[in-house]
């Protein structure tokens, strides 16, 4: 399969290396990455390990693929699906975190698959990736249901020997996961402590709670994620990553963007339209946001 990574930062270069042990992959990411993969190759070491050659570049229009991943930031998907809009791309399945396939699905006019990782990576330095946890990849059809085209991009995933589900439930996990993210993120972030600090913590009442406004206005959007489901999601995840600096506070730690608008900040937008209030969600978005503002970001 030939596959364009759009956004060869942690997670874009840690998947497109492992998926160019098997296929035809392109990364398209920043100058000094992209260069030294280019000339050298890619290293991926941790818990995955491996020296794959696949080509990078930092152009962004003009490719053409069977399939474009996108593992931008939340904040950069509309210019993502732009520069994608400008490409030959059969189909689009984004990896990100919060909720980002609809930006990509009202700016593209090939199929969109959501997907969700819970692979670990962080960039090391040019041309070189940590797998800091084998995770899983979830995809499937955004309005859920069984397609041809997840199984084929599932399977080529699989190929490569990532570990990969495809569901027919989409629309429940990717609210599942934005409950979680919502929650754990956004409480984590501001409390500056691990995941693990909320199992035995009055802050957890507050990611639980911001885990049930986001179940309620799933259900409002006509998913079923009962709120029991979503408070037990939080408590599984606090523990199964209890050593984890979740990614939003790890951008705190470094004072760059949070992903808040794609996470808490959709969930109070999503309510709105149906005239609903989350005050937990909208008091969390608030903060982060006041943080952003006033952090002097990088
Ligand atoms: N890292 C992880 O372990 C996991 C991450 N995720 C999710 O995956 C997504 C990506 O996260 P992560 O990989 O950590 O983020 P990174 O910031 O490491 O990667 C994104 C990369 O895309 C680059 N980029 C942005 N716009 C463009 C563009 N127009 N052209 C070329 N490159 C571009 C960024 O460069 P620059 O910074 O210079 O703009 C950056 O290098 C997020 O939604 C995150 O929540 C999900 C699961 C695990
Ligand atoms: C699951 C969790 C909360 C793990 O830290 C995560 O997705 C994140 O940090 O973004």
């Amino acid at each position: 399969m030939r596959i364009l990574v759009f956004g060869a930062g942690s997670l874009g270069t840690l998947v497109g290396g492992l998926l160019a042990s098997v296929h035809d992959v392109t990364l398209v990411g920043r100058g000094r990455h992209t260069s030294r993969v280019s000339k050298t190759g890619l290293d991926i070491v941790g818990a995955a390990s491996a020296h794959v050659s696949p080509a990078a570049t930092t152009t962004e229009t003009g490719h053409d693929a069977d399939l474009a991943l996108v593992t931008v930031k939340s904040f950069d998907t509309a210019a993502a699906a732009e520069a994608l809009a400008a490409c030959d791309v059969d189909a689009v399945l984004s990896l990100q975190n919060g909720l980002t396939e609809e930006v990509l699905d009202a700016r593209l006019d090939v199929p969109v698959l959501a997907g969700t990782a819970t692979y670990g990576a962080r960039l090391v330095g040019p041309g070189r990736v940590e797998c800091t946890g084998i995770g899983r990849v979830v995809l499937g059809t955004l309005d859920g249901g069984a397609s041809p085209l997840a199984e084929r991009v599932g399977k080529a995933f699989r190929d490569a020997d990532i570990r990969t589900l495809v569901a027919a439930d989409m629309p429940r996990r990717r609210w599942e996961k934005l409950a979680v993210n919502a929650g754990i993120n956004a409480v984590t972030a501001l409390a500056r402590v691990e995941n693990g600090a909320l199992a035995a913590d009055e802050a957890s009442d507050v990611a639980h709670r911001a885990a049930r406004e986001t179940a309620r206005i799933a259900r409002l959007e006509g998913v079923r994620l009962p709120n029991r489901v979503a408070r037990e999601a939080i408590d599984r995840v606090v523990k199964q990553t209890a050593a984890n600096r979740s990614s939003m506070l790890q951008d705190v730690d470094a004072k760059k963007r949070t992903e808040v608008d794609a996470i808490n900040g959709a969930v109070v937008d999503i309510a709105a339209e149906h005239d609903f209030e989350v005050p937990t969600n909208r008091t969390l978005a608030a903060l982060l946001r006041a943080w952003e503002r006033g952090e002097g970001l990088r």
